[in-house]
């Protein structure tokens, strides 16, 4: 059984999404992200799992700068895809709800909701869902928005279920462990990297010029700040496809030459199912077959 830290307390979307890709492992709430990937660095854990992205609000950027900068690297290994729809509770006394908490990633997706529904209570931001319940529970905040388990944790009044300004927003999760083995390609994987470009005329179009060159399709770019160096960006990059594949290892090879640093942050099988789309010309047997023709060459046995 493995220990797997979430970016907890209990009762968070992360909790939810931790237990559709374990089995049986213990769960251990941490009170930041921050947390739950130290836990992993200081073998506190085996695993964490993590927010990285949602469709709404974009990228998780606690998430993003703790996979770029902290030491050892992490790795992903597998996705869960959630729907996101909120529950909006009160504490059982009543009363005017004069402040309503939640994550901000949260309280972005409800903005429409609370103007109409709660319009004089003052957003406030929480360091997650759940910790907003807790809040609430304690009598720091009138009202929370959170997931639906959190009712399950704490005594709460329900005001309003499956709210959501945006119909389908998902957050993508992430489960992270120290480099080890590799999970099997599926054919429809997701590799993601975290590299720093110099500041250079046309470096980020040679970067993604290593991945279209290959017929690689993008599936997220994202840029952070390298703290302490104003001006200068690492990039996120998310493509479809397996390391293990020639296609990939090629290009990945094409971005450690490009970029002073690249970090790989994981391959790992999309929770939304979708195959890699390959342009004819860009398959692995193509990659294959050219490095044995080179191979075939440098043995004599063609020209
Ligand atoms: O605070 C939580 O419950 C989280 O897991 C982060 C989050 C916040 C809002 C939407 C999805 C995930």
């Amino acid at each position: 059984m493995s220990r797997i830290a979430y970016f907890g307390p209990r009762g968070t979307f992360t909790e939810q999404a931790t237990r559709a890709l374990t089995d049986g492992d213990e769960l251990v709430p941490a009170e930041t992200i921050h947390a739950a990937l130290a836990a992993v660095r200081k073998g506190e854990a085996d695993g964490a799992c993590v927010p990285v992205e949602n469709s709404v609000e974009g990228a998780v950027t606690a998430t993003l700068d703790g996979l770029a900068e902290d030491e050892p690297p992490l790795v992903a290994v597998a996705e869960a895809l959630l729907p996101v729809h909120f529950t909006v509770v009160t504490g059982s006394g009543g009363g005017p709800i004069r402040t309503v908490a939640s994550h901000p990633h949260a309280l972005a997706q409800v903005r429409e909701w609370l103007l109409v529904n709660l319009p004089e209570a003052r957003p406030t931001a929480a360091s997650s869902t759940a910790a907003a319940a807790v809040g609430v529970v304690e009598g720091q905040f009138d009202a929370a928005v959170v997931a639906p388990v959190a009712v399950e944790h704490y005594s709460l009044d329900v005001l309003a279920t499956g709210v959501a300004d945006v119909a389908d927003a998902r957050t993508r999760f992430v489960l992270v462990r120290p480099p080890g083995e590799l999970p099997e390609p599926t054919g429809h994987d997701r590799t993601s990297i975290v590299a720093a470009a110099a500041n250079r005329t046309g470096t980020l179009a040679r970067l993604l010029a290593e991945l279209a060159s290959r017929g690689i399709n993008l599936t997220r770019l994202d840029a952070r700040p390298i703290k302490g160096n104003f001006g200068h960006y690492r990039f996120f990059v998310d493509f479809e496809g397996h390391v293990s594949e020639p296609r990939i290892g090629d290009a990945l090879a094409g971005l450690r030459r490009q970029c002073a640093e690249v970090r790989f942050l994981g391959s790992h099988a999309r929770a939304d199912g979708v195959a890699a789309t390959i342009d004819s010309g860009a398959g692995n047997d193509v990659f294959t077959g050219a490095t044995d023709w080179v191979d075939a060459i440098r043995r004599g046995e063609l020209a």
